[in-house]
């Protein structure tokens, strides 16, 4: 059994860590508000010549490529790379490398540059960066021919294997989200298969994962704050599942990640350590 969540989750709520954010506008109010379910303080400062010193106040730095623009591609740089001299530790999400090398470029600088603790995306977008073939015709989302699937368990087999060897050669934790997400940090490989197929029909979802990622972080190592980001996330969204429109299930995924308690979490929580 994982057993992580009580202590983590403590020094949360008895820290109220200030995270600082970098984020799409798209998906801005929301990951504010998932950063306070958990009981942390959301900051989603994004000004180039404010953002050095605002994240060098913060514990943990989530930045996120989702709808780039001059400032936040300038803002995203200088906070990875005050955060990597400083030792706060960064997460990156890669959202939308496949369709756009604006993006890919900067993604890659950025992890050379700011050698973020995560670097987490949906699995074309890690195939995209990995430099392996993806399929760029879904967008910013998943694509159907790169999908993994738990009803084919070679598609997970792979996908874990890619994972583990993009973290070996990054020296740090990778994290592929999606119906079974996989994370690892080169040696130790996680499936998390909490979720709710509800979830992909939210926009945001991704940058909400992405975000209290950094929460955890803030106060414990990238591997265990990944698998506790994903199994939350999971969780809440099969307690969001009996919502009746997607209004009121992106909501109630809200709802749920304030109300989580470690009951719900042990009880709910599908986290299985792979052993290939
Ligand atoms: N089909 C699914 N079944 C179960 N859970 C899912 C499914 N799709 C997504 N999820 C959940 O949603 C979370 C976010 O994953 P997803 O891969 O959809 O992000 P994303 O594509 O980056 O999202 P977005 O672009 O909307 O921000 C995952 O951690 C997972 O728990
Ligand atoms: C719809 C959309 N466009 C760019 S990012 C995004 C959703 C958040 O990932």
């Amino acid at each position: 059994m994982y057993n992580k969540w009580n202590d983590v989750k403590g020094k949360i709520d008895s820290q109220s860590p200030l995270i600082h954010c970098i984020t799409s506008p798209i998906a801005i109010n929301d990951c504010a508000n998932a950063v306070l379910a958990l009981g942390a303080k959301p900051i989603m400062a994004e000004h180039p010549l404010e953002v050095e010193n605002i994240t060098l106040m913060s514990k943990s730095l989530a930045v996120s490529l989702a709808n780039i623009t001059d400032a936040r591609a300038e803002s995203i740089m200088i906070s990875g790379k005050a955060a990597c001299k400083a030792g706060i530790s960064s997460v990156i999400d890669l959202v939308g490398v496949t369709c756009s090398k604006m993006r890919a470029d900067l993604a890659k600088k950025y992890i050379t540059q700011c050698r973020p603790a995560v670097i987490k995306g949906n699995v074309s977008e890690i195939k995209a960066v990995c430099g392996m073939g993806f399929d760029a015709s879904s967008g910013i989302d998943v694509s159907d021919k790169d999908k993994v699937d738990s009803a084919n368990p070679k598609s997970i087999e792979e996908m874990s294997y890619i994972v583990k060897n993009y973290a070996a050669a990054n020296g740090c934790v990778v994290m592929a989200s999606g119906e079974t997400d996989i994370i690892s940090d080169g040696k130790e490989v996680y499936h998390i298969s909490n979720g709710s197929s509800r979830m992909a029909d939210v926009t945001g979802t991704g940058c909400i994962l992405n975000c209290i990622t950094a929460v955890f972080m803030s106060v414990t190592d990238a591997l265990t704050a990944c698998v506790l980001a994903a199994a939350v996330l999971g969780i809440s969204g099969e307690l969001a599942d009996d919502s009746r429109g997607l209004g009121t299930y992106h909501i109630g995924l809200i709802d749920s990640l304030s109300l989580m308690d470690s009951e719900k979490f042990s009880q709910m929580a599908k986290i299985k350590k792979y052993n290939k």
